[in-house]
């Protein structure tokens, strides 16, 4: 039986670029869809959110003079854009889906509410969250967060392209050593980068437990739910 019945599933945007520098990797996308279907066909009940990196980051427009907001909606945009793309995917492949977004913008997707998410995981849709927040100023964390507690998910689990929480960025520090589990204090204290702060309050002050694994190695969505120990466990 899998460890977990219902999940909020975080993707990251950037990693959906696989080797090339911008966009979507048509095989990473085709990856993370087998992986999906696997645990959905488990029966578990499945929220996902994905960023939006690998197309436009709000803060990297600013950066370039572009107005924060706009640029922040741009971001916003870019989540829908890979939203699709994971729909399609997964369609293509025999998973049913909805794509509900954080801003209303039919026929693209049906505007969120967390009661038609519920209905439509328990119908055994695979939900894809997009837009974030529909707000300027937070990221795709916050919004995995968010619809995570929305929807009462067992676990937030973050698969991104690192295989837990280390005591620095391994990507940078080759030194750095994995924690197993980690309390939401030690986050703070250690000033540790791995999720944004207002993503993490979220879950501590809601009790949402988040497991942190490396989704670009296939067959990993699985193992954990199949209880295996390959990440890092974030609880209060
Ligand atoms: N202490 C840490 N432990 C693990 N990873 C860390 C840590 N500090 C920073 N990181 C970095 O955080 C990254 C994971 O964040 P995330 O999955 O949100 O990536 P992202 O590129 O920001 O995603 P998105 O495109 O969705 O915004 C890793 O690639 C890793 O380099
Ligand atoms: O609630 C939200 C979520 C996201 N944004 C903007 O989108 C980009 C992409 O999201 P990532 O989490 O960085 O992948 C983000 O940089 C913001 O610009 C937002 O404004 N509100």
């Amino acid at each position: 039986m899998a460890k977990y019945k219902r999940i909020l599933l975080k993707l990251s945007g950037e990693s959906l670029m696989g080797s090339q520098n911008y966009g979507i990797d048509a095989q990473r996308l085709a990856e993370y869809a087998e992986q999906i279907k696997e645990v959905s066909q488990m029966g578990v009940q499945i929220g996902i959110v994905i960023g939006g990196g690998n197309i436009f980051r709000g803060l990297s427009g600013a950066a370039k003079g572009f107005d924060r907001v706009k640029g922040d909606q741009m971001g916003m945009c870019a989540t829908v854009i890979n939203s699709l793309a994971l729909s399609s995917a997964l369609n293509a492949i025999g998973v049913k889906t909805k794509v509900l977004t954080a801003i209303r913008m039919e026929p693209i997707g049906e505007f969120y509410s967390k009661w038609k998410a519920i209905e439509a995981l328990e119908d055994g849709y695979v939900c894809i969250f997009s837009a974030g927040t529909g707000n300027p100023y937070f990221t795709t964390d916050t919004g995995s967060s968010l619809r995570g507690i929305e929807i009462e998910a067992d676990v937030m689990l973050k698969g991104t392209r690192v295989d837990g929480i280390y005591t620095a960025d391994p990507e940078k520090d080759p030194a750095a050593t994995k924690f197993s589990e980690i309390t939401y204090d030690e986050i703070y204290n250690r000033g540790l980068k791995v999720m944004d702060l207002t993503a993490t309050t979220m879950c501590k002050e809601n009790n949402l437990p988040i497991y942190v694994f490396n989704m670009d190695i296939v067959g990993n969505l699985r193992r954990v739910m199949d209880g295996e120990e390959i990440g890092t466990l974030v609880h209060n």
